[in-house]
């Protein structure tokens, strides 16, 4: 079953758009990571699955039921934003506050045994307020899974965290994985994203630019060469032709007047360019040949 299946998801804060229209399928049981880099528009798009936001256009169903719908909010699960901590309330009112928002009353047993298995255990009768950076991510997660929701949303899980504490939100994330929840998480790191999820989305000006299974996207950019020469200044009568003729061999050009970066799909490619170089009279200096970086796989491509 699709547990979130979205229908041209798009969103326009004043007259742009940030959300350019996103169609996504999210399968049961599913670690789907949503990666890009700031600003792409994740943080916008998972707040409009959350209902936090509407779209401007487009539809989007959760657990087969169309949103909005009181019924599926109380079967996700979403970790909050670090500022909203009710800082006066100790761990477990925070929990018995937030899980009877979700529509559950959960009792101090409940909450003690959801602390202790996110590390907290110990802290349960501090005040929020005094809680450190890491252990209000804990929190939060505790809090999107308190009423044990199918579904988990997870903006930017262990984003600001030393790498300790990065590394034990994202063994809770694995449990959570093993336990069958459907998790669809944001981040901006590659090798979180790769540990964590089965397959990924890439955003890019608003756009899912690339949808796959880390092995897939790897597979496909991994065959590609991206070929650096150093060159004399185009003819100015030819330089149109010779951009275009460049043009119809990669979409994946960066231009300039000495230098050009070109992403090629064979090695042959590299000697029709140097024999056109050649006829159009453009010296070569230097070409330099690279296989893409996982970087640049990912979030340049
Ligand atoms: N309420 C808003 N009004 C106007 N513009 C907004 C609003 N919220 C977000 N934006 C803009 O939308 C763009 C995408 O923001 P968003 O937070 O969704 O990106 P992101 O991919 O989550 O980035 P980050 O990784 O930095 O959190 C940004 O340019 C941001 O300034």
């Amino acid at each position: 079953m699709n547990v979130i299946e979205t229908r041209d998801i798009v969103k326009r804060f004043g007259k742009v758009d940030i959300v350019k229209g996103i169609n996504l399928k999210v399968e049961e049981g599913e670690v789907f990571g949503f990666l890009g880099r700031n600003g792409a528009g994740k943080s916008t798009f998972i707040n409009i699955l959350t209902g936090i936001l509407r779209p401007t256009s487009g539809s989007f169903s959760i657990l087969g039921e169309k949103v909005p719908n009181e019924e599926v909010k109380k079967r996700i699960g979403v970790l909050p934003d670090y500022t909203a901590f009710y800082h006066h309330m100790n761990a477990i009112a925070h929990l018995k506050y937030f899980a009877n928002i979700s529509g559950k009353k959960v009792t101090t047993a409940e909450c003690l045994r959801v602390l202790k298995w996110v590390g907290l255990g110990l802290d349960a009768n501090k005040r929020v307020g005094k809680y450190s950076f890491g252990m209000k991510k804990k929190l939060g997660l505790a809090q999107a899974i308190i009423h044990d929701p199918e579904v988990l949303f997870l903006d930017e899980p262990t984003s600001g965290l030393d790498v300790e504490s990065a590394i034990e939100i994202q063994q809770l994330i694995i449990k959570l994985k093993e336990m069958g929840k459907t998790i669809f998480l944001t981040s901006h790191n590659l090798y979180e994203v790769e540990k964590l999820c089965n397959r990924i989305g890439i955003m890019k000006d608003g756009k899912l630019q690339k949808l796959g299974t880390i092995a897939e996207l790897k597979a496909y950019y991994r065959s590609k060469l991206i070929v650096t020469m150093k060159h004399s200044i185009f003819p100015q009568d030819q330089e149109h032709t010779v951009i275009q003729w460049l043009n119809n061999m990669s979409e994946e050009i960066q231009r300039e007047d000495e230098k050009t970066i070109i992403t090629l799909e064979k090695e042959e490619q590299i000697a029709q360019i140097v024999r056109a170089f050649n006829q159009y009279k453009i010296n070569i200096f230097r070409i330099e040949v690279d296989e893409p970086s996982l970087e640049e796989v990912f979030l340049e491509g």
